[in-house]
């Protein structure tokens, strides 16, 4: 794999400062850096929309687009991201190929540098009672087999952070896993997942399922122990094996699937996780925006059965996702592109900040260990906030 530190070109750097004067920007990369597409301004935005103004409107784009679709219809407030939105900015590229849509700025100087200081930090304390009863249900209804649910941090700055020290910061930190950033005006969000939703490339796709997770060690022997510990542990699989089930069952009515080797292990620096990566080939007419709305919630952030997974997150999480675990990516105007799941994720807004990571429950989870998980995951994005503050 490609060490971001040192392939981060002098380009990507510089362009990093003009998310700072922009009103409008976004960046997607992927872990194996095919590509990594930097869009400045605004040509065209979409809000609120249906799957069918979606399709309307990205026909009509000539420059690569990127956004997200929400999680549910839950609505986050007055929010500009955080309840759907999709921007075609005035100018891209994408620094792997060279390849620009649009005219070039010209170069920025990093924005001044204004000190930050963090007054107040809300955890969720009582996540474990409020999760209890849905544990109890699982353990009770054999027709429930899982539900992800997600834990929110939320911490009040004295002013708002700075898109391009964050994007900096994440690049170095986590040089393996995908990157999403979405800003307008004084909103951003950030996702550092490392789950693929679906890629269209020349009729082909690909997707993966990523469920199952256990902490790294600290030395190589401890790290090795816990992935054979991964691999044999019974309730990580079922709860791996549920997710690619699924995944295949949705996909059957648009492509040919290859067939599905035994789950893999990924790893980022806190966490690993079982990893089946799934591909195909489209057998029908069809897009990626059907293919994101056909897969989207897979049981890896909703759960099984979907609708009571969905009713049970809506009653028990304490906020709306929005964009939190929602499909984010990009499309190019030939309808190819990728859209991932937006977990390990930031939510920028002022001065306040939300920050997202969940867990899957079954029957034989244990709530502590769940809890612990989700810590782990929201650590790469805890770690870059305290970077940012000055205390
Ligand atoms: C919801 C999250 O993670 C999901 C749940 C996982 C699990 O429980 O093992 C693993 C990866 C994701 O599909 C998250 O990281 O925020």
């Amino acid at each position: 794999m490609i060490d971001r530190d040192d392939t981060m070109q002098p380009q990507t750097n510089q362009l990093l400062n003009n998310f700072d004067y922009y009103q409008d920007g976004a960046f997607f990369s992927d872990p194996e850096h095919h590509i990594e597409l930097i869009g400045l301004g605004q040509a065209s935005r979409l809000q609120n929309f249906t799957l069918k103004e979606l399709v309307v409107w990205h026909q009509q784009q000539t420059h690569p687009v990127f956004g997200g679709v929400p999680f549910d219809q839950q609505l986050t407030g007055t929010s500009q991201l955080m309840n759907g939105t999709m921007l075609a900015p005035a100018y891209v590229i994408d620094t792997v190929t060279g390849t620009e849509w649009g005219h070039r700025p010209s170069h920025k100087p990093a924005a001044p540098v204004r000190p930050i200081h963090l007054l107040r930090r809300t955890t969720e304390p009582d996540w474990q009672n409020r999760v209890a009863p849905v544990l109890r249900t699982l353990q009770t209804d054999a027709q429930k087999q899982k539900v992800v649910l997600g834990m929110q941090e939320q911490w009040k700055l004295s002013a708002p952070l700075r898109a391009s020290d964050l994007i900096r910061a994440l690049l170095r930190d986590q040089p393996h896993t995908y990157h999403f950033f979405l800003k307008h005006h004084d909103e951003l969000f950030l996702s550092a997942t490392p789950e693929r939703l679906v890629r269209l490339h020349q009729g082909k796709l690909a997707t993966a399922a990523v469920a199952g997770s256990i902490r790294r060690g600290t030395t190589t022997s401890e790290d090795q122990r816990l992935k054979s510990a991964l691999r044999a542990d019974s309730k990580n699989q079922a709860e791996h094996h549920l997710v690619v089930t699924e995944i295949q069952r949705r996909l059957r009515p648009w492509a040919h699937l290859q067939s599905v080797a035994a789950p893999q292990i990924l790893t980022t620096p806190q966490i690993q996780h079982l990893y089946t990566p799934i591909t195909g080939s489209i057998t029908q007419q069809t897009s990626l925006w059907q293919l994101v709305t056909a897969l989207h919630p897979t049981p890896a952030l909703g759960g099984v059965p979907t609708a009571w997974a969905q009713a049970t997150i809506q009653a028990t999480e304490r906020w709306p996702r929005g964009l939190f675990a929602a499909p984010v990516g990009y499309a190019l105007p030939n309808g190819d592109g990728e859209f991932v799941i937006g977990i390990r994720s930031l939510w920028g807004h002022d001065q306040q900040v939300n920050l997202f990571a969940g867990a899957g429950i079954l029957a034989a989870s244990t709530l502590a260990a769940e809890a612990r998980e989700i810590q782990l995951k929201t650590q790469p994005m805890q770690q870059i906030l305290k970077e940012q503050i000055d205390d």
